[in-house]
């Protein structure tokens, strides 16, 4: 069974009111989403499985650990979830990169695709899928259910802000998936905002609007 984690980590708190303000420009927007996904990264991680191996320093013979089991794969949800990639990769560097290419339609608020393109062995990975914003739910739902369809098994969900009603309705269609979550917000409003949010996170990424 998924859980959901709401970060508490005073750095992630402090960065994620910081992205809020309406007068940060992209430069700093796009700076500091790579600095959250960084930190959120360091605290998603924490549960991987580790082995002993034996290795040798300068001194002596002893035993390590590295990590065990699963490769790891990163697949930003784009536009947006690009913002995320560098700083997964800043933790994780050996991780691979997909990517799926996903809008949401501005009236009926659908995702509708347009790109997708999976390391060969996803289905092998454990993936992180990245996306800035958890709103009604139909981006992140739709990229899993597509990873789901090529076999991948172990994933789990990143996303900075996060409204209520896409919680619930990921934790219905994908039970299995952890998610992490920045911050909580309140709601959605008529257009399928998060309030209070931050706006668009691909046009605040971009400088697209
Ligand atoms: O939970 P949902 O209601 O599906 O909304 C969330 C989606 O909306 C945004 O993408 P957008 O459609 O604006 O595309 P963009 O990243 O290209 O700006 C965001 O980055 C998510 O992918
Ligand atoms: O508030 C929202 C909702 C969906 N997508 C965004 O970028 N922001
Ligand atoms: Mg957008």
């Amino acid at each position: 069974m998924g859980n959901v984690y709401v970060m508490d980590h005073p750095l992630i708190q402090h960065k994620v009111s910081y992205i809020r303000r309406k007068e940060l420009g992209s430069k700093d927007f796009r700076a500091m989403v790579g600095e959250i996904a960084m930190l959120m990264c360091y605290e998603a991680t924490r549960d991987l499985k580790l082995q002993e191996v034996e290795i040798e320093t300068p001194i002596c013979k002893t035993i390590g650990k590295e990590l065990a089991g699963k490769k790891l794969a990163v697949v930003p949800i784009l536009r947006a979830g690009l913002g995320m990639v560098e700083g997964m990769l800043t933790m994780i560097p050996a991780a691979k990169v997909g990517h799926i290419g996903l809008y949401r339609d501005p009236d009926t608020l659908e995702p509708v695709e347009y790109y997708c393109k999976l390391p060969a062995d996803c289905d092998e990975r454990e993936v992180f899928v990245v996306d800035p914003m958890l709103a009604t739910g139909g981006s992140s739902v739709e990229a899993i259910r597509m990873l789901k369809d090529k076999g991948v098994k172990n994933i789990r969900f990143m996303c900075i802000i996060a409204a209520p009603e896409g919680v619930e309705r990921m934790k219905k269609e994908h039970p299995d998936v952890d998610i992490y979550i920045g911050a909580l917000d309140e709601h959605l409003n008529s257009h399928g905002y998060i309030v209070p949010g931050l706006g668009d996170a691909g046009d605040r990424i971009f400088g697209t609007k």
